[in-house]
């Protein structure tokens, strides 16, 4: 099967990235989508052969109050402990940051039960809770609209200071037992999608905890409706949580500082698509890292029309996801900068007699 590239430059240095990969030392299209990432990226970064990626990881946390219904497999303490666990180096995402050279800064907007972190350890953790996770979304709003707003600008700010400090690439993550409720009412609120197709297992919930948890979004959504929510804001603080809402205030500042996005998963798109929603142009600064197995991910990528680079299986958070494709960002762009074009290496070119 042949790859046809979907890619369309935007600016000049787009439009050399494109030039450059049909010289490169290969039959057009023999990288298949490594030619359309690097081509994206030049276009994005506005160079023609952009060096080596610059990546950021901010993973956000918080708790949720609808947590308390029932809607996960783990207690809501495991948020705290995680949040410590990223900080000493145990978690997945540590060892990911570190294995691929991307920096690692954690940001408590929300986290319940925090668990205290000994000083000079590993990552950065910056502690900027808006309250002690959401309310009881099933209940009452999420979060007020000031709760909401807050939680959105700690996400911008921590954007802003990424870009500020050299990072060429940011990635956005989520921690928080239950936000999956959230993610899955959000996704139904901003599409129309059903909950049926919205809510999925989480960290791995059985089937009656599963029609439990659909029922739990299908009211919520109800709940919300009827006080009255419209716009997309609206629906991010009754039915979304802190960490949602600062990625996305994190993936609206990103793209408004030029500066390229690769999602995670559920959670992560999920809240890309509120900042979509809220910033239409965010769209154009997102790629897609990989397709989780909760099953409402595909629908929210669908929702953007952004392709994921890998389909894993995976479904852990935290930024994982994304982690786990930065290579494939650093291949595409090693393999743009430094394979010889034909006339430099002296091979005949297609059509060459
Ligand atoms: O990223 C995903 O696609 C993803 C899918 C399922 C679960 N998670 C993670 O698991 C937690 C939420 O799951 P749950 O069952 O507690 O709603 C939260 O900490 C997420 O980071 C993440
Ligand atoms: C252990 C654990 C680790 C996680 N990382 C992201 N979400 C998570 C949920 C659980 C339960």
């Amino acid at each position: 099967m042949t790859t046809r590239s979907a890619f369309v430059p935007h600016t000049s240095a787009g439009q050399a990235a494109q030039r450059r990969q049909q010289q490169l030392t290969k039959p057009p299209g023999s990288l298949g989508r490594l030619e359309d990432l690097a081509m994206w990226l030049a276009d994005r970064l506005g160079r023609a052969t952009p060096p080596r990626l610059k990546p950021a990881i901010a993973v956000f946390a918080a708790d949720h109050g609808v947590a308390l219904e029932g809607v996960s497999a783990y207690p809501m303490a495991v948020t705290g402990q995680m949040v410590a666990n990223f900080v000493a180096g145990g978690a997945a995402i540590s060892v990911l940051a570190a294995e691929h050279g991307a920096s690692l800064r954690v940001i408590d907007v929300g986290v319940a039960y925090p668990v205290p972190v000994p000083p000079g350890h590993g990552a950065d953790l910056t502690v900027r809770p808006v309250r002690a996770g959401s309310r009881n979304l099933l209940r009452e709003a999420a979060m007020s609209a000031e709760e909401c707003r807050a939680a959105w600008q700690a996400g911008a700010d921590v954007a802003r200071q990424l870009v500020e400090s050299g990072h060429t690439l940011l990635i956005g993550g989520e921690m928080g037992i239950g936000n999956t409720t959230p993610a899955a009412a959000l996704l139904c609120a901003l599409t129309g999608l059903p909950p049926e197709q919205a809510v999925g297992r989480g960290t791995g919930i059985d089937d009656t905890r599963h029609a439990h948890k659909t029922e739990v979004v299908r009211q919520a959504l109800a709940r919300a409706r009827a006080a009255g929510a419209a716009v997309s804001c609206d629906w991010l603080a009754e039915v979304g949580g802190l960490e949602i809402a600062a990625l996305a205030g994190f993936y609206e500042t990103a793209a408004q500082c030029r500066v390229p996005v690769l999602l995670d998963g559920f959670i992560s798109t999920v809240a890309a698509l509120a900042a979509v929603h809220h910033h239409p142009d965010t769209a154009h600064w997102l790629l897609a890292s990989h397709v989780s197995a909760e099953s409402g991910h595909r629908h929210a990528l669908a929702a953007m029309e952004l392709a994921p680079l890998l389909d894993l299986g995976m479904r852990l958070g935290e930024a994982s996801g994304a982690a786990t494709a930065l290579p494939l960002l650093q291949a595409a762009l090693a393999l743009h900068r430094g394979m010889a074009t034909f006339a430099e290496a002296g091979v005949a070119d297609k059509d060459a007699r």
